[in-house]
């Protein structure tokens, strides 16, 4: 059976990065997915912004929608104290396995839940199956068209609190026009716009930031 991209990608990086160094593996996915082949990795520009923001927030109950290859989880949980804990949704099964190997082999296991299924499915059992309280850090980096429904789910449950932060990627690019009308004619919500660029291209792109504010 012929090898799917993603299966190339965690090839690259099991024998390019340093097991156990989660930086390695960043820059490795990088390297590969810039000089080799594309892929939808948050990347390395809007990566150093996720940073930023993570280093701001310095949360413990995070979720991430949209897990793909592992390379935001991974970035993600470099930055996390011992005690955090970050839950990611990914709906197909043959990103999820690619992503469990790459998060173990950046030794970042421990810090990550990788769920399987559908966030509409998922997101209303968070609670209950998954102990989560509140989250203090949510990343949609999944189906445009699934920013905002999600994001509504996430209130309905009683997931977010005063201070809770929203960070969407590609708000441009692929573009989530009624999440962002939502979001900044929300009144519950401060946000913030963070001009950047499509991963290993020219192409523009931003972030969003919202703020829940109870
Ligand atoms: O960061 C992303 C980028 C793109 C994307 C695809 C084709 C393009 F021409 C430009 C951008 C799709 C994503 C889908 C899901 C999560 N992230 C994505
Ligand atoms: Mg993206």
């Amino acid at each position: 059976m012929a090898q799917s991209k993603e299966e190339r990608i965690l090839n690259f990086v099991l024998q390019n990065a340093i097991k156990g160094d989660p930086q390695s593996v960043v820059d490795t996915i990088d390297k590969y997915c810039s000089q080799k082949e594309w892929a939808m990795n948050v990347g390395d520009e809007k990566g150093l912004i996720l940073d930023k923001i993570l280093e701001e927030t310095k949360p413990s109950a995070l979720l991430e929608l949209g897990t793909y290859c592992g390379y935001s989880a991974v970035r993600i949980a470099r930055l996390l104290k011992p005690s955090a804990c970050l839950l990611t949704i990914e709906f197909n099964p043959d990103f999820a396995a690619i992503a469990k190997q790459m998060i173990e082999f950046a030794g970042v296991q421990d810090k990550v839940k990788i769920l399987e299924g559908p966030s509409e499915t998922i997101i209303p059992q968070l609670k209950k199956k998954h102990e989560v309280d509140t989250l203090d850090f949510v990343f949609l980096d999944h189906w445009k068209d699934r920013y905002l429904p999600d994001t509504i789910l996430l209130l309905e449950h009683g997931l977010l609190r005063k201070g809770s932060v929203i960070l969407a990627d590609n708000v441009v690019c692929p573009g989530a026009p009624d999440f962002i009308k939502y979001i900044r004619n929300n009144n519950s919500f401060e946000c913030t716009n963070y001009p950047s660029h499509v991963e290993y291209m020219k192409v523009k792109d931003a972030m969003e930031k919202a703020v829940f504010l109870g």
